[in-house]
Order: C-alpha cells, then sequence, then structure tokens
C-alpha cells in the first residue's frame, strides 16, 4: 500500500520570516501521519524551514539542484549542500524550469541520478501544453519524460523516487484536470515504469497529480487509483494547503 505524499511547491514566494509564519500556522493543522508531508521553499528559506519544522514529521524539499558536486557554477546548488542542511527532497524539471530555464529531459536525468546518488528523493515532473494536449501526444510525451529521466535508475532506487504529473495548462490557472484526465496519465506513468522495470516497483512508485490542487478538488483526485498525492503551488501558500493534505 502506497502512503500518499503531498508537497507545497512554494516556488519564488516567502522571505526566511515568512516561512516561519506559515509553517507555523500549518504544522499542527496538517495530519502526517497518513500522508508524508513536504514544503518546498526557495533555497534561501531552507535552514528557518527546517528549524522551524524540528520536532514535526514534515519533510523539507528544494526546488532544484546542479548535477554536479561543486565548482564554477556560479548560482547553482549542489546536492551535498542540501544534504547537509536536513533536505529530504528535491523537485526536479519542473515545467517552471523547462521553459524558463532551459532544463531539458537530460539534464533532469543527470540530476534524478545525482539526487538519488546523494539519498534525496526526486519529485521528478512531467506533463504537457495545452497544445501537445490538443495535438492528442500527451501520453507518448510523459511516457517519453518519464523514460528519460529514469535512465540508468536502477530498480530499488526507482521504487523511491516520486513522479508529479503536472499538465502545464492546469499550472496557476485554476483550470484543473479532470480526476479522470489525472487517472489516465499517472496509470499510463505507472504503465512505463513497469514496462522500464516490473510490476513491483511499478506498484512502489508514487505518482502524485499537480495543477490547481485546491481544497475542494483534492479528494476526488487522490482518491483515484494510481494518483498518489498531490505536488501543490499556490494553495501550498495558504492555510488551505492543510485541508489539501488532510483530504
Ligand atoms: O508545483 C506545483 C505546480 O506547478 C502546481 O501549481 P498550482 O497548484 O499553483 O497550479
Amino acid at each position: 500500500m502506497r502512503k500518499k505524499i503531498v508537497a507545497g511547491n512554494w516556488k519564488m514566494n516567502m522571505t526566511p520570516a515568512k516561512a516561519v509564519e506559515l509553517v507555523n500556522t500549518l504544522k499542527d493543522q496538517v495530519n502526517t501521519e497518513a500522508v508524508d508531508v513536504v514544503f518546498c521553499p526557495p533555497f534561501v528559506c531552507l535552514p528557518a524551514v527546517l528549524e522551524a519544522t524540528k520536532g514535526t514529521n514534515i519533510a523539507v524539499g528544494a526546488q532544484n539542484m546542479y548535477f554536479e558536486e561543486s565548482g564554477a557554477y556560479t548560482g547553482e546548488i549542489a546536492p551535498s549542500m542540501l544534504v547537509e542542511l536536513g533536505v529530504k527532497y528535491v523537485i526536479l524539471g519542473h515545467s517552471e524550469r523547462r521553459q524558463y530555464f532551459a532544463e531539458t529531459n537530460e539534464t533532469v536525468n543527470k540530476k534524478v541520478l545525482k539526487a538519488i546518488e546523494h539519498n534525496l528523493v526526486p519529485i521528478i515532473c512531467v506533463g504537457e501544453s495545452l497544445e501537445e494536449r490538443e495535438q492528442g501526444i500527451t501520453i507518448d510525451l510523459v511516457r517519453l519524460q518519464t523514460k528519460i529521466a529514469l535512465k540508468d535508475v536502477k530498480a530499488e532506487d526507482a521504487k523511491k523516487v516520486v513522479i508529479a504529473y503536472e499538465p502545464i495548462w492546469a499550472i496557476g490557472t485554476g483550470k484543473t484536470a479532470t480526476s479522470m484526465q489525472a487517472e489516465e496519465v499517472c496509470a499510463a506513468i505507472r504503465t512505463v515504469v513497469a514496462e522500464i522495470y516490473s510490476k513491483e516497483v511499478a506498484d512502489e512508485v508514487r505518482v502524485q497529480y499537480g495543477g490547481s490542487v485546491n481544497g475542494g478538488n483534492a479528494n476526488e483526485l487522490f482518491n483515484m487509483g494510481n494518483i498518489d498525492g498531490g505536488l501543490v503551488g499556490g494553495a501550498s501558500l495558504k492555510p488551505e494547503f492543510a485541508s489539501i493534505v488532510n483530504y
């Protein structure tokens, strides 16, 4: 039985002081027994959020990292830096990174391999644009993104990764995929994982849905057979996040 996982991607919002306020608002409200809860603040807020979540079961994730160990990569963050702080998860390949920062399936794969090497759990984002959906290539595209992201990842490591299906047209738009649309693609992701590895691996890997998840739609989405929780943007910055976790 897969445990649900709900992660809040704060994106480029909050300052360290505001982050502590948000954690203090949410930390006693979220039920971490039934669901793994992850807060993913901006890099500079990580120490404050780690401190503020001490003594809770809330895990902390980063929103990105680089695939080299160290060196002359101005502005980048290495996995060891995150690990030393106590970060457990890292979002990789978010569509905003692909769109604005030229991330490709190949760089996402390098980051996934590096994260695993450092025992960070990658939350790998995949998903199609509206144009791609209208062209009828959603499943092919998401299968390809998943396959490349997992290239050279061993079966025992693949079991632990989280894959977030985020249709780009649903991100920050208030336009949620229907539970059937989300389920169809999340099931296809599980199928491709089974093809690469085995049914056993596919049964363990957790697949989230992301894109305008809110307190009103979380229950229906998270009750679909192949949806193991959500990657939440806008609503993760509000008290409403608790009602998503406690769906
Ligand atoms: O990472 C989170 C997603 O991009 C979803 O964002 P959203 O909940 O604001 O639509």
